[in-house]
């Protein structure tokens, strides 16, 4: 297996999702022989199974629950009839509208040769390609981007081979086959994919339950959040089994629907539903095309460096194949990485930069967070000091119906520095970009303050919470000192 002396291209990437498509670009941008191939749909999960169809349905729901709350803003209109179909019909529509930003056509338009079928890494540089026209293509290349996404954890419980389970794969494909919105839905894991639907789900007018081993929801958050989560989600509706242990499912094979056995510290319990959609996770994409033959794969895991190199270093990868966070802008932000490192790696490189990742989770109110929470800085033994602003102050949000929600901010004690922020509220995950800018550019809650921010905004509330700290960290003694100053000047 020695390495050619020619190569027929500089890179190829394997896998058309967010990962795929950047590093591409990135490629023929500067002017490299770049092929991508993707075996399915070009924009992989973020257009055809996730992020696109998932906000797509939550808009549907969000119109819903605001018409239900219409006579609030003094607006009369009857109980809001979902028409389910028409609701798939507006999923499939907004895939349909943003699939040219990925297709074969705009990316052989900016450089890229574009080859559909299922690639397989037959050595460390030679790709064979089983063409979805039929017959086969081999192509050699100086770098390797594995950009092939990640699936849904499917767990062993007994008897879930006899319920109609759904995943995120699976359950847009079931749904735009339904006449009515499922009546008992079951939503297996309380992370971003189990809350984003419960809510999406109760609204449509299902009937939800969310189960979670864990004690409480998105336990990768800070504890408020998760509490201000539940307690929206309870008030809407969810039945939330958060603490429960799944034991086994109960059903017949050729019928839909069926039940599951459940323990937490009190007991065993039974839910009953008619569509079981399982969100557990995604485990990495790395079996069946050449990586386990290469080495590359131990216990399943693909292993990269902070180069996002592998044990072969003209062998990249990224995106949710390699993690470590399963997001669209994190599979584009090591895109940029895995393409430079691929082509120029040997000259210069660069590891990745995971210092500031913000996520957020699109339920109402939204949730969005970056950098530290907490839990995170406790466990990690960083010192901090936390500030809050309750968004039921904001003028906007009164104004809108919005007024729930807080603004929560970690700094340095005793300094302006920002460690992380948690917002919970309206629009959450447009307000903290300038959270992110700040922390980016190491600005500090003093510059956020002494910036004008337009009114009646949401973006106000990060001015407020700034100037919360302000007020928490005036000086004291130049207070009392000019109280005395301001007597004398009275005369
Ligand atoms: C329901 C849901 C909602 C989500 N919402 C959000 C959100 O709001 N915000 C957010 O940031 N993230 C969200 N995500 C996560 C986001 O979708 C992923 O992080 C992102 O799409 C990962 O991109 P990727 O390029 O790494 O992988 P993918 O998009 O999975 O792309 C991998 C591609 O590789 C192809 N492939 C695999 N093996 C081969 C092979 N051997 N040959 C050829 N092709 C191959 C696959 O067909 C696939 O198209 C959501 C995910 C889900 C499931
Ligand atoms: N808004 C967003 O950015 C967004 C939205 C959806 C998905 N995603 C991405 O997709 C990935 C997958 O999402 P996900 O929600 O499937 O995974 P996740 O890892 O976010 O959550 C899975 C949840 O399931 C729970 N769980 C695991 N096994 C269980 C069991 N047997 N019984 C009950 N609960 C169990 C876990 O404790 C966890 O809370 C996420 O990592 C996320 O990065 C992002």
């Amino acid at each position: 297996m020695s390495k050619p002396k020619k190569f027929d291209r500089n890179l190829i990437v394997i896998g058309a999702g967010a990962a795929g498509l950047v590093s591409a670009y990135i490629s023929a941008a500067v002017k490299a022989e770049v092929t991508l191939i993707e075996a399915g749909n070009m924009g992989g999960d973020c257009l055809n199974t996730g992020c696109v169809p998932s906000k797509a349905l939550i808009q549907c729901a969000r119109i819903a629950h605001w018409t239900r709350r219409a006579d609030q803003f003094g607006i009369c209109v009857a109980e809001p009839g979902v028409d389910f179909p028409g609701v798939m019909r507006h999923v499939r529509a907004s895939i349909e509208r943003i699939a040219p930003h990925d297709s074969v056509e705009r990316y052989t338009e900016l450089g890229v040769e574009v080859v559909q079928g299922q690639a397989r890494l037959v050595d460390p540089w030679t790709v064979t390609i089983a063409l979805n026209s039929g017959g086969e293509r081999t192509l050699s290349a100086r770098a390797i981007v594995l950009a092939t996404g990640a699936e849904p954890i499917v767990p062993p419980l007994p008897g879930l081979e006899n319920v109609h389970y759904l995943t995120s794969e699976t359950l847009w494909d079931r749904c735009a086959k339904l006449d009515q919105v499922p009546r008992r839905l079951l939503l297996l894991g309380g992370g971003s994919i189990g809350c984003e639907l419960a809510q999406a789900f109760v609204r449509l007018g299902s009937d939800v339950t969310l189960v979670e081993k864990e004690s409480r929801l998105l336990p990768r958050e800070d504890q408020e959040v998760s509490e201000a989560l539940s307690r929206a989600l309870e008030s809407e509706g969810v039945n939330l089994l958060t603490g429960h242990e799944a034991l086994a499912f109960i059903g017949k094979p050729n019928r839909i629907g069926g039940a599951l056995r459940l323990r937490n510290a009190e007991g065993e319990t039974q839910v009953t539903f008619d569509e079981v959609i399982l969100a557990l996770g995604r485990r990495a994409r790395t079996q069946g095309f050449g990586l386990e033959s290469l080495g590359l794969v131990q216990g399943g895991k693909l292993e990269a460096d902070a180069y996002l190199r592998t044990r072969y270093p003209h062998i990249l990868a990224a995106g949710d194949v390699v993690g470590p966070y399963q997001f669209t802008h994190m599979a584009s932000h090591q895109a940029w990485y895995a393409a430079v490192n691929g082509l120029f790696g040997d000259i210069k490189k660069f590891p990745v930069d995971y210092s500031l990742v913000p996520r957020a989770t699109f339920i109402d109110p939204e949730v969005a967070s970056v950098g530290l929470s907490e839990g995170m800085a406790s466990e990690q033994g960083i010192a901090y000091e936390v500030t809050r602003y309750a968004l039921d102050d904001l003028d906007r949000a009164i104004v809108d119906g919005a007024a729930q929600g807080f603004v929560k901010v970690l700094t340095v004690p005793g300094k302006d520095t920002i460690l992380g922020v948690s917002i919970v509220g309206e629009n959450a995950a447009e307000l903290i970009a300038e959270f992110i800018i700040a922390m980016k550019h190491g600005l500090g809650l003093n510059k956020i303050l002494s910036t004008i921010h337009t009114y009646p905004t949401m973006a106000e509330a990060n001015k407020f919470v700034a100037g919360n700290w302000k007020r928490a960290h005036a000086p004291e003694w130049a207070l009392r000192w000019l109280k005395l100053f301001h007597r004398w000047r009275r005369g």
